[in-house]
């Protein structure tokens, strides 16, 4: 197999790379419909398999879980999530067969594995369905012709996938149709059916490729949503304890800070994000994030080039066939870090504190979204997939931090994303040495604006509202999030 994006002449490469139609609501009319009566037969039950599945039943679908053997027999975690859901669980042959949806919800390394083991027993006419494109763009998979290829996939960890739908919303949603397989032109239909399923149709879905998607997944993935989080988690409570702050209290402020500072950036992008903060706050979070741009847009442009020219599939998949050497060390080195290793101090820190103590993270966040943002764009992706992928979905990444750390995040996210982030993290953290060593306790751990009398320079701060206002990620956003109208506050820390 070969990777497809390469095999595609340019003219085609970004002609999938900027598929990308947002969907008004009034497409979903025929809510599930499309699906309703059918066989849905979800392959593998972890992050998004279980939340998945959850939230299709709720919404009124036939929905069971084929399980590995092994699982089943050895009762592993797969087989508890589905069981004590009260999910049918079968094996391959006994389920698959009169399947109408095949749903792989497998790791992506697993994906050929998986697809050669179902794809025999499936029958004539019916749909595979992915939430990632990789197997299909990175690894070039073939599919019999005579089936349906679609995709849904969500922008968000699997947890809030039902966490929002819960809450009576839902996750922003990319819905595509593999052009070599869509024979009987039911691919669409069915797509919109399960998104309306997962409850995405209420956050916003947008028309999509699975190039298109694979793209710019693997690229927010690897920044901003979990690298740079990681990256600015870690350097943030090491210099606080290097600085004498107490160490429960930094890792508190830490681990509660970036849910509660991106929970601004959700409701109303980097503006309400940075509004928070004081004219003096604000004024030096922008500058703090205008280096931070400078001396990180190298590293962001190199991995997005690689996602491209396919060299970052390469050598994961490298990593793969190496028993997953790299991404077994990096996650116990991470597991080893202090801030990992330090329990949130029984402390209380208010919410208006998690801003003014932290101006480091509100300036790690502008700067890592709007990077992100501008090195999608610059690469083909279109504004609002990389909105998707780099402003909403940073607060829902937090949540999952906030829950349990840096451990929660990497487990719940996918093995692609969990090996993208420590990749970008190893590059990261030696790319910041120089910039962290003038980092004091004014911007992380202390009140910035303690002993200050708050004067600014007017022309100053009306520049840096203007420059914040003005980004193209806060005009899509704007228009983005009125479409939201079901969108939740979450009680944060
Ligand atoms: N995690 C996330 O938040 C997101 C993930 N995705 C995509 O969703 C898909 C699933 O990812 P995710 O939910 O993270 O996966 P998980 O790692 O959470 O779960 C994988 C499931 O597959 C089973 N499994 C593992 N290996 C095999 C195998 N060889 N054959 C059959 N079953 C197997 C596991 O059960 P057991 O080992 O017990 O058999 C487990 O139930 C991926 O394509 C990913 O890119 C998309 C958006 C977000
Ligand atoms: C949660 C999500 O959207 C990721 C980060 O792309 C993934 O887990 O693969
Ligand atoms: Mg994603
Ligand atoms: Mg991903």
């Amino acid at each position: 197999m070969a990777n497809y994006f390469n095999t595609l002449p340019l003219r085609e490469k970004l002609n999938q790379l900027g598929v990308c139609d947002f969907m008004d609501s009034a497409e979903f009319l025929d809510g599930v419909s499309a699906l309703k009566g059918k066989k849905l037969v979800v392959v593998g039950c972890g992050a998004q398999g279980l939340n998945q599945g959850l939230n299709l039943r709720d919404s009124g679908l036939d929905v069971s879980y084929t399980l590995r053997k092994e699982a089943i027999e050895g009762k592993r975690d797969s087989w508890k999530n589905a069981t004590e859901n009260n999910f049918k669980v079968g094996t391959y042959e006994e389920l698959i067969p009169t399947a109408d949806v095949v749903i792989n919800l497998t790791p992506d390394k697993q994906h050929t594995a998986v697809v050669n083991a179902v794809m025999p027993l499936m029958k004539e006419g019916a749909t595979l369905l992915y939430s990632h494109g990789f197997n299909i763009v990175e690894e070039g998979m073939q599919i019999r012709k005579d089936l349906t290829v679609i995709m849904v996939a969500p922008k968000c960890p699997g947890s809030e996938v039902r966490a929002e739908y819960v809450r009576g919303f839902g996750v922003p949603t990319l819905i595509a149709v593999h052009p070599e397989n869509d024979p009987q032109g039911k691919g669409l239909a069915q797509a919109k059916a399960y998104c309306v399923g997962t409850g995405g149709h209420r956050a916003g879905v947008l028309k999509s490729s699975f190039v298109a998607e694979v793209k710019s997944d693997l690229m927010g993935e690897q920044t901003i949503l979990c690298g740079l989080l990681q990256t600015g988690s870690i350097l943030s409570f090491d210099k606080m304890v290097e600085k004498g702050i107490d160490a429960g209290y930094a890792s508190k402020l830490v681990q509660y800070g970036v849910e509660v500072i991106t929970e601004a950036l959700k409701q109303g992008g980097i503006t309400a994000m940075m509004d928070r903060l004081s004219n003096i706050a604000k004024i030096k979070a922008f500058e703090i994030s205008e280096e931070l741009k400078d001396i990180m847009r190298p590293l962001f442009q190199k991995h997005q080039d690689d996602i491209m020219s396919g060299e970052f599939s390469r050598i994961m998949m490298e990593d793969w066939a190496n028993g997953d050497k790299n991404l077994l060390a990096w996650r116990a080195e991470t597991g080893e870090t202090a801030f990992e290793k330090t329990p949130a101090g029984d402390v209380k820190i208010g919410e208006q504190e998690y801003f003014d103590n932290y101006l480091l993270m509100v300036a790690f966040v502008r700067a890592g979204v709007e990077l992100a943002f501008e090195t999608m764009v610059q690469a083909g992706i279109k504004p609002e997939s990389a909105y998707y992928e780099s402003l909403h979905e940073t607060p829902l990444i937090a949540n999952t931090i906030a829950r349990k750390k840096l451990f929660e995040m990497n487990r719940v996210i996918s093995d692609t994303a969990e090996y993208g982030c420590y990749l970008f993290d190893q590059a990261c953290k030696p790319l910041l040495g120089d910039f962290m060593k003038k980092v004091d306790t004014d911007i992380v751990g202390k009140n910035f604006n303690a002993g200050k009398d708050g004067a600014v320079d007017n022309r100053q701060l009306i520049e840096v509202n203007e420059a914040i206002r003005s980004h193209e990620v806060e005009q899509i956003g704007a228009t983005l999030r009125k479409a939201m109208t079901a969108m939740k506050a979450i009680k944060t820390a």
